[in-house]
């Protein structure tokens, strides 16, 4: 079973580059001619993490230690299946290379979360840097000349069927330029184009590359408050200004978001969560970078506008983007659930929880489009999931349930997702806006249908398959 499984090993894959040595430090080749080791002559297994910047080394000692992965855990299963049938019970032989597969397994993980972490690290409070620059100005605005948006490209951005997987960042800045002009805000709010075009990509440049919590994201967000905007008439029901706000919030709503979520940075004990007390400490962040943004004449939307408005379009944003902090999820959903019966558009009160909700829709409507759209985000988020859990422990921090690989899969992620938070949310939008029915509520009830299935079809092959 050792050579078998050093074989395994050595096919492992282009993350994990293993070599062999003999007790006498020499390395030998990993081959089914390998001698039988043992306690006293063990062989030592180097996985060398080539593109991880990182070695670790682990002893194998005769059969007492031995390697991993899932090919193995096949292979033993069946061996333990065999030999279950011969002997009757399982040898304990094999309950120990069970647990030592399932230990060498999670070192192998350990490796890789590092290589994770070196991607991924970057100062959560690196704001005002252009660390990203794959873009630069020049070339977005030489995408803005040539890039001819049609009539029917314009029209599609008004509808959640728009598929973000289609486009270029640089052309995503240019279509978000379409947004502001076409729901007039540069005439309304004279703002110079020049000013917006900076603005856009200063947004840009301040979201990170990391899985989910992306500048596509970003844009996602804000195409779909764009199309909400539209499909429920609301520049005839509200006026310009909280429009404006509204769609600045989703751009802005995860500025330099880091890959790690508030229960992340509290219990890391981050320098954000410090800056911030515990309080929302991502969203306070997100709203501070916008602000920061802003703050640069250059890119200031808002210059042209009186202290008054001013004033007005800020309070509005800081409360829409500390809304999307999902801790406050059914406090404000039970605020809108109260007043949506009597639900009044010139009411002041009324109007701040919609706009709230309306960003939170937003934010978190990625199954309210088409599947071939809305799958490759599950696997974004989850890969930003797992990053988190896997450095939750290997740094000893509590686990997020949600987020572990052990535990979560796509069809339980979503399951779960969407019947206790997105069908009661949008639901209640719908009650209000009822053309939104066939928008975002039927195809997220088809999601649940699709992962419902999936999750069935799983646990119906986990039984069968099971000896
Ligand atoms: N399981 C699941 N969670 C989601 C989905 N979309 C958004 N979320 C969660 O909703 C949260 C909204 O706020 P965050 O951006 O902090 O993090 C987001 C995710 O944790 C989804 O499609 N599936
Ligand atoms: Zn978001």
């Amino acid at each position: 079973i050792c050579l078998y499984l050093f074989r395994v090993a050595a096919e492992a894959g282009p993350h994990h580059i293993l070599k062999m040595y003999n007790t006498n430090g020499s390395v030998v080749n990993i081959s089914p001619q390998l001698e039988a080791n043992s306690v006293d002559s063990y062989y030592r297994l180097e996985v060398v993490a080539s593109d991880l910047q990182s070695q670790k080394i682990i002893e194998l000692k005769g059969e007492t230690n031995s390697p991993f992965f899932t090919v193995c855990v096949f292979r033993l299963r069946h061996l333990e299946n065999k030999v279950t049938e011969d002997v009757g019970k399982t040898p304990d032989i094999i309950c120990e290379l069970k647990s030592q597969v399932e230990s060498f397994k999670r070192k192998l993980e350990v490796l890789h979360t590092n290589k994770q972490t070196v991607v991924l690290t970057k100062s959560p409070v690196s704001t005002f840097s252009l660390s990203r620059a794959a873009l630069t100005l020049d070339s977005v605005l030489c995408c803005y000349s040539s890039l001819q948006v049609t009539e029917e490209v314009r029209e599609h951005l008004k509808t959640p069927i728009f598929d973000n997987w289609q486009w270029e960042e640089a052309e995503m800045l240019v279509l978000l330029q379409v947004m502001y002009t076409d729901l007039d805000f540069l005439t309304a709010f004279n703002i110079e184009l020049e000013v917006l075009q900076n603005f856009l990509f200063e947004v840009y440049c301040h979201y990170n590359n990391i899985p989910f919590h992306n500048f596509q994201h970003c844009f996602c967000v804000t195409q779909m408050m764009y199309g909400l905007i539209w499909l429920t008439d609301l520049r005839n029901k509200l006026g310009r200004i909280e429009l404006l706000i509204m769609l600045t919030s989703a751009l802005c709503h995860d500025l330099d978001h880091p890959g790690y979520n508030n229960v992340y940075q509290i219990n890391a004990q981050t320098d954000l969560a410090l800056r911030y007390n515990d309080i929302s400490p991502l969203e306070n962040h997100h709203c501070a970078v916008a602000f920061g943004i802003l703050a640069k004449p250059e890119c200031n939307i808002l210059k042209n506008l009186t202290t008054e408005q001013y004033k007005h379009i800020r309070g509005g944003m800081i409360k829409c983007i500390l809304a999307t902090d999902m801790a406050r999820h059914n406090e404000i959903l039970n605020k809108f659930k109260v007043m949506q019966p009597v639900f009044d558009f010139t009411n002041k009160d009324h109007k701040e929880v919609l706009m709230k909700i309306m960003v939170k829709v937003s934010d978190i409507s990625n199954e309210a489009r088409p599947m071939a759209v809305a799958e490759p985000w599950l696997d974004c988020l989850l890969q930003e999931f797992f990053n988190q859990s896997d450095t939750e422990k290997l740094k000893g921090l509590p686990v997020t349930p949600f987020m572990d690989r052990d535990k979560v899969s796509k069809p339980s992620s979503q399951t779960n997702f969407i019947r206790f938070v997105l069908l009661p949310l949008f639901t209640e939008l719908t009650k209000l806006f009822p053309c939104l029915e066939q928008h975002i509520l039927e195809p997220v009830r088809g999601a649940l249908e699709y992962y419902s299935n999936l999750e069935r079809a799983t646990k119906e092959e986990e039984v069968t398959v099971k000896p």
